[in-house]
């Protein structure tokens, strides 16, 4: 991807990106042997350097055993650590492995994996080198997808993920820099072949990258684009937020049982559209008990429940107008209150 900018990252640059991780007590740096995590190590163990206390720093290459020159690679990262003087370690993911969706378990694994390592390591902080690159095919990929304003902010710099933050500190920074970093160094990486490998979503749309940022949309604008819609999106969680409270607030302390979520309906119905969304969303992910549920499934509902409650009062005898089951939480609508509860469990099939 063409980006103007492709010139060494200086030691002051560094300080900068690296700020808010200098009072950690010890980072876990994730270093696949790529470019981008091989320059984020070169340049966490020179600001480590230059610093009179700075946090311990371990790096860790996780190898998914998916690929027979892993072991090699992860073997020349810990080459290239210990020559900076940093300790390494090598994690495997030994699972099972699945037939479809490897990608995402593989990822899953991956950061499992880092934050056991964290924990080992008494290390607050996981650190990845996604790029500005990176961000801009995020945005892509979920831009395609017809994501919504909270998919569409693609990676925080900041994450927190099972008492571990994931940070991002070259997030802003472009892959071409990187790698002149590395030039000016005088170090070697590896290339992952899976990021060429057009079986895959991510590397064929990286193939489009430079037509589209041939006509301006370039990866700085892409990923300025994500950051001005991860602020819209931090706006509306606030409102949301503000909702929330309001609504329990008019609950005046006939609080439900700490497993039901119960909103006034007429409050409700009141509130912008992707406000009640919001609300919606957090409730079925909070109660339900089948993993977050899929927007387009949570606008779908919305848009009956929007109806039954604009629709003829409920019958007086307190039955439910509505009742549905949307990623293992239940959802009624009874007496003028909309209820979300975690959904009884299936009966098994056989049974
Ligand atoms: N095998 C690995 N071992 C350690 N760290 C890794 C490994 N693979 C990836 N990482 C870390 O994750 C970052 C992103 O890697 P990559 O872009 O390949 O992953 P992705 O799956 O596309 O991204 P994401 O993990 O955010 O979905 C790398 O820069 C590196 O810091």
């Amino acid at each position: 991807m063409s980006d103007d900018d492709d010139s060494p990252i200086s030691a002051r640059e560094a300080r900068r990106l690296f700020a808010g991780l200098r009072d950690a007590p010890a980072l876990v740096l994730a270093v696949s042997g790529g470019p981008d995590s091989v320059a984020l190590m070169w340049l966490a163990a020179r600001w480590q350097r230059s610093l009179a206390r700075g946090p311990q720093i371990t790096v860790v290459t996780i190898d998914h055993g998916l690929r027979p020159e892993a072991a090699r690679e992860a073997r020349e990262v810990k080459r290239l650590a210990a020559a900076l003087g940093l300790p390494h370690r090598t994690l495997r993911w030994r699972g099972e492995k699945p037939k479809t969706g490897l990608p995402a378990a593989a990822r899953e694994a991956r950061y499992r994996l880092l934050a056991q390592a964290a924990r080992t390591a008494g290390a607050s902080h996981v650190l990845t080198a996604h790029t500005r690159d990176d961000q801009a095919e995020t945005l892509l990929m979920r831009l395609f997808r017809g994501s919504g304003l909270a998919g569409l902010s693609a990676m925080a710099p900041f994450t927190e993920r099972d008492g571990i933050v994931l940070a991002r500190p070259l997030l802003d920074v472009s892959k071409s820099q990187l790698i002149a970093t590395l030039r000016r160094a005088r170090i070697g990486f590896a290339e992952d072949p899976t990021n060429r490998d057009t079986a895959f979503t991510r590397p064929r749309l990286r193939a489009l990258l430079p037509l589209l940022a041939a006509e301006g949309g370039d990866a700085r604008n892409l990923a300025r684009l994500a950051a001005r819609l991860a602020r819209a999106n931090a706006a509306v969680e606030v409102l949301a937020d503000g909702a929330e409270r309001f609504l329990r607030l008019r609950d005046r302390g006939d609080a439900p049982q700490a497993s039901v979520r119960s909103f006034e309906a007429a409050t409700f119905a009141a509130l912008p559209e992707e406000v009640r969304l919001r609300l919606l969303l957090r409730a079925i992910n909070a109660l339900g008990h089948e993993g977050p549920a899929e927007l387009g499934k949570v606008e779908t509902l919305m848009s009956v429940l929007d109806r039954a409650i604009a629709g003829p009062v409920a019958a007086a005898n307190g039955r439910p107008v509505l009742k549905q089951t949307l990623a293992g939480a239940l959802i009624s609508l009874a007496g003028g209150r909309i209820q979300i509860a975690p959904a009884p469990a299936r009966r098994r099939k056989g049974r």
